[in-house]
């Protein structure tokens, strides 16, 4: 089933495997090479994305889109930050235009 739940469920599996055996687990083979590759991966993965969005089919992006969001999630993972901040950041700025919100930034 696919619907918000499926980053809930992935955040929770992800914590569940950053232990498990490198040998049999992506996601505790890339925590045991530290944040470094993670972040390294998660920028490759947006990389890879981008090129899907300006010169790909639909298909691609939505695969390089799952791999982004599934890296980012792995790096959240690694720093202890959990989903429900971020999106409970999302909800603070919900209805806040990004023009409007710039528009109020103090000028330096
Ligand atoms: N959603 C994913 C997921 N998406 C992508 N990937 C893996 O991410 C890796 C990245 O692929 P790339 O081709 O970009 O990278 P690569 O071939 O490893 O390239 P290099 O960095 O080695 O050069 C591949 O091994 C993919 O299989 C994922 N691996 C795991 N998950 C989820 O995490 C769960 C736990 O996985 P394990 O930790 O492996 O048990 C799984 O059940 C899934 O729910």
């Amino acid at each position: 089933m696919s619907s918000p739940d499926t980053l809930a469920r992935l955040e929770a599996t992800i914590a569940a495997r950053s232990g498990a055996d490198p040998d049999s687990s992506y996601v505790a083979r890339l925590n045991a090479k530290g944040l470094r590759k993670i972040a390294q991966k998660l920028g490759e993965e947006a990389t890879e994305t981008v090129i899907a969005a300006l010169t790909e089919d639909e298909k691609a992006l939505v695969g390089e889109s799952a791999d982004l969001l599934f890296h980012l999630m792995v790096l959240l993972g690694a720093k202890g930050v959990p989903l429900s901040d971020v999106m409970a950041e999302l909800d603070r700025r919900e209805g806040t235009s990004g023009i409007a919100e710039k528009a109020a930034r103090p000028k330096d």
